[in-house]
This record gives structure tokens, C-alpha cells and sequence, in this order.
């Protein structure tokens, strides 16, 4: 079995392995790297995974290495990691935002690498991650790729690096939209006066609900949205609300906020 080295272990890194031992993936396998004794002391005790606070002995030991550090560490965390990385030739996989594959090539050094954008739902495997493969990966370590993002959810390839930023748009940094209209609708039905407990439980459901129909059905969202909205009805109010404050515009500058960010970001933290 592939072993696979993480370098950092923090949230991202966790519902990728969380997912991955949930999978049945062996945790044997799984090597995490971080700084904090007391962040793999608790990886360790919750998954039975390896763990290191040594980078470089990490790498010698994997196939795999997984870059799961904040963008704005990612050149010094890389920097005395290249020597070990471009003897050794793992596939490198960054989950990055904001650092491109020329910025990764120039600080790990010339090795087959994939940029790619998860989600956090990746720890209760319903990830969704966009994946950018430079010429050296070949079809054995793309599917390699797949197979460890596939036990975490859904992956798709993409072909240049703005399309990794409208991912990272839509499936990157999309659960916390809908964690943000949760905490909304849990807030107005505490307004309302319901009892916090019931408002989140109903909430919740109303949420995984409509997702679930949403991807089940051959039916589109906005039929969906119709299904519910009875003419003169209560959930008809509610729309126009939305619609008169301007909701696709709102999301549309969200999103291209997101695009935005991205394109700085590698203009900031990028190999010059
Ligand atoms: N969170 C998300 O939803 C998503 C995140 N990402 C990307 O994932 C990456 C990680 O984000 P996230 O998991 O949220 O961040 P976290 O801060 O939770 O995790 C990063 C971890 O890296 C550790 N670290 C710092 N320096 C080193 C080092 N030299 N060697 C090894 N580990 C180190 C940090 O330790 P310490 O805290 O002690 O500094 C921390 O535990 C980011 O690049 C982000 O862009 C991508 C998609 C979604
Ligand atoms: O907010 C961020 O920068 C990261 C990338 C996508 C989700 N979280």
C-alpha cells in the first residue's frame, strides 16, 4: 500500500485523513508531520497513524507527500525539504490555495506534482477537490491521486490553474457558504423564539435534505426550488426576499472574491 507523508496536520490535513481511515485505508500508511506535539499526539491517539515533528524523515519514508501548510509558510516549510524531496521523487500533492505550480516546482524542486483544492468534507468522505497535474505526473500516480482523494469523496481534473481558482471558488472554500446561511437560519429562528437545540437539528436536516435530493434527482435545483415554492404560498415570500436583496449578485461577488484572493495570493506569496 502507497504510504503517504503529510507535511503539516492540521484541519485540511485531518479530514484527508480522517477520510482516509474511514475508508479502511490502513493507518500504518499514514505518516503526519507538524510542529505540535500535542496536534499528533491527538492525530495519533484518534487514528493509530505514524507520526513525526521531522519533515525530512517523514518524506524518506513515503511514496506520497501531502503539502498541507498555510500558504504563507509554504516557501520555508519547502526550503530545506527540496535536497530530500529531489532525491527521494515522491508525488507531491499540495492542497494550497493561492500557490501555483510553477511556485511548487521552483521550491520542491522538479518532481511530479499536483496542485489540487479539497474541502473539510472530506472527513466524512463527501470532499469535493479539483485536481491540476504538471507533465511529470504520469497515469500510475494520477490515479494514485485519485484513489486517495476519491476515498474522501469526488474528485475532478482540471486543466490550467484559473480553473483550480473557480474550484476553490465553488467546492474549496464553498462549505463555509453554507455553514454561514446555517448559522443564519439557526439565528432568525432563535429571533423567532425557537429553542436553539430544535432550530440547529431542523436546520441541519432542512440542509443535508435538499442536498441530498439535489444530487439524487435528475431534477435541476431551480425545478426543485419550484417544487417547494406553492404559488402565493409562504416559501414564495421568502424568494422574493432574497431575490429583492440581491442574492446572485451577492453570490457572484462572493465567488469572484474568491478568484480574486487566489490570483493575489500567488502574486504575494508566489516564487518571483
Ligand atoms: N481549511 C480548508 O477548508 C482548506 C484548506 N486548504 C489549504 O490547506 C492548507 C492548510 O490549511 P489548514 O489545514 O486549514 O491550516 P492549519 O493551520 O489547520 O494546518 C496547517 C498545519 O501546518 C503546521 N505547520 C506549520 N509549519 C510547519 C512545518 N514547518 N512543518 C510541518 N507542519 C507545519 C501548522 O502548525 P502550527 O499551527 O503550529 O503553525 C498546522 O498544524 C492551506 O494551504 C489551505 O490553503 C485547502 C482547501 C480547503
Ligand atoms: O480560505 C482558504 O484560503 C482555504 C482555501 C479554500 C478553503 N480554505
Amino acid at each position: 500500500m502507497t504510504t503517504i507523508a503529510f507535511i503539516g496536520s492540521g484541519n485540511m490535513a485531518g479530514a484527508i485523513m480522517g477520510g482516509l481511515i474511514e475508508d479502511g485505508y490502513q493507518p500504518d500508511n499514514i505518516i503526519a508531520s507538524d510542529p505540535s506535539e500535542e496536534k499528533l499526539a491527538e492525530l495519533k491517539q484518534r487514528h493509530g497513524i505514524q507520526t513525526t515533528q521531522n519533515n525530512i524523515d517523514a518524506i524518506k519514508r513515503s511514496d506520497v507527500v501531502v503539502l498541507a501548510v498555510k500558504p504563507q509558510v509554504m516557501e520555508q516549510v519547502l526550503e530545506p525539504l527540496k535536497a530530500t524531496l529531489e532525491e527521494t521523487q515522491p508525488l507531491l500533492i499540495s492542497v494550497a490555495a493561492g500557490i501555483n505550480q510553477y511556485s511548487l516546482q521552483q521550491w520542491a524542486g522538479d518532481l511530479a506534482i499536483v496542485r489540487c483544492m479539497p474541502n473539510t468534507p472530506s472527513l466524512v468522505g463527501k470532499g469535493a477537490s479539483g485536481l491540476l497535474a504538471n507533465d511529470k505526473v504520469s497515469d500510475q500516480q494520477k490515479s494514485i491521486t485519485e484513489d486517495i482523494l476519491g476515498a474522501v469523496g469526488l474528485s475532478v481534473w482540471v486543466n490550467n490553474e484559473q480553473q483550480l481558482d473557480w474550484v476553490t471558488a465553488v467546492s474549496g472554500s464553498g462549505p463555509a457558504y453554507y455553514f454561514l446561511f446555517m448559522e443564519c437560519m439557526i439565528q432568525a429562528a432563535k429571533n423567532m423564539g425557537m429553542d436553539e437545540e430544535q432550530a440547529k437539528k431542523l436546520t441541519l436536516q432542512t440542509a443535508l435534505g435538499a442536498a441530498t435530493m439535489a444530487q439524487k434527482s435528475d431534477v435541476e435545483p431551480d425545478q426543485l426550488r419550484k417544487n417547494v415554492t406553492s404559488p402565493n404560498g409562504t416559501t414564495e415570500q421568502a424568494i422574493l426576499s432574497f431575490q429583492n436583496a440581491g442574492l446572485d449578485k451577492i453570490v457572484k461577488d462572493a465567488m469572484e472574491a474568491v478568484v480574486k484572493r487566489s490570483e493575489e495570493m500567488v502574486k504575494e506569496l508566489g516564487a518571483k
